[in-house]
């Protein structure tokens, strides 16, 4: 494996007495598409969260090539570029698809309207929705959505490209869409890793198979704090730990507890 670009060291992270994550060790390596598999409430968008520096851990480190984060990504700007794609597409519904793709650059940007109306453009155009800017989000489908979300989340600044995401946390970027429209954004996903340069390495957060399949090569599985399974996506078939044989195969009874 290559470089290690996001590294977790004893991560722990409660909510009032509910200890969602609990002396985690993870890694995020160059070039990796690692999947975050587990039930629901195990902490999987939490740990999106510590990662992308919205949230503090109560315990451990984050290096962010090699470098130790100090507080939240607003205390300071991590050496490298971190994207988040929601599993809502979060955009705001009173700007046009042209203003929520091109928000950071027409906020903070010296650059000129015509030249980020280019830019956004061209992110419209690498997730397949060219000439939809003047629209508003209430317009489109859900899929659609996401993946101008997915535009905003791969936009950078060429004022300064080194700010531009290298690394991108997908939050279940195919709940919710038909088994089509989640091949779209499976492949974009796939796509974006090889040709963009930026979304080389990714974490992803899914409870959909094909998602699972489609779009990881590592996978690991979270259940009462921990990580209690990794490997390859091949391995998931053939492993029997049984944690992730029930939770493949969808099984009521094992040892998963089911809640509610
Ligand atoms: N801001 C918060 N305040 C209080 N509790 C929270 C907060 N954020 C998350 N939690 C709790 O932490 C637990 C983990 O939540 P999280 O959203 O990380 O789970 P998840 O594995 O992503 O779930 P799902 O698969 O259902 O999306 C849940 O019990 C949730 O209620």
């Amino acid at each position: 494996m290559t470089e290690p670009l996001i590294e977790l060291k004893g991560i722990s992270k409660s909510f009032g007495n509910n200890k969602v994550l609990d002396d985690i060790d993870l890694t995020i390596y160059q070039g990796e598409a690692l999947g975050i598999i587990g039930p629901s409430g195990t902490g999987k968008s939490t740990i999106l969260r510590v990662i992308a520096g919205l949230i503090a851990p109560d315990a451990g480190e984050i290096y962010i090539q090699g470098i130790r984060r100090e507080g939240l990504i607003e205390d300071g700007a991590d050496p490298l570029g971190i994207g988040m794609v929601f599993q809502q597409a979060a955009l705001f519904d009173s700007l046009t698809v042209e203003e929520n793709v091109g928000f950071l650059l027409y906020q903070s940007s010296k650059l000129p309207r015509a030249r980020i109306h280019e830019l956004v453009e061209e992110k419209l155009e690498m997730v397949g929705l060219p000439g939809i800017g003047d629209r508003y989000p209430a317009e489109l489908s859900g899929g659609m959505r996401k993946r101008v979300s997915f535009a905003r989340a791969i936009m950078s600044n060429p004022e300064h490209p080194e700010e531009g995401p290298e690394v991108v946390l997908y939050d279940e970027p195919t709940a919710g869409l038909d088994p089509i429209a989640s091949t779209v954004i499976e492949d974009l996903i796939r796509q974006l890793q090889s040709t963009q340069g930026a979304c080389g390495s990714y974490a992803i957060v899914t409870h959909q198979d094909s998602t699972i399949r489609r779009t990881a090569d590592r996978i690991i599985l979270l259940y009462q704090g921990k990580v209690q399974w990794q490997g390859t996506v091949s391995e998931i078939d053939s492993t029997d730990n049984a944690l992730i044989r029930q939770f493949m195969s969808g099984r009521v009874s094992g040892p998963i507890q089911v809640v509610g």
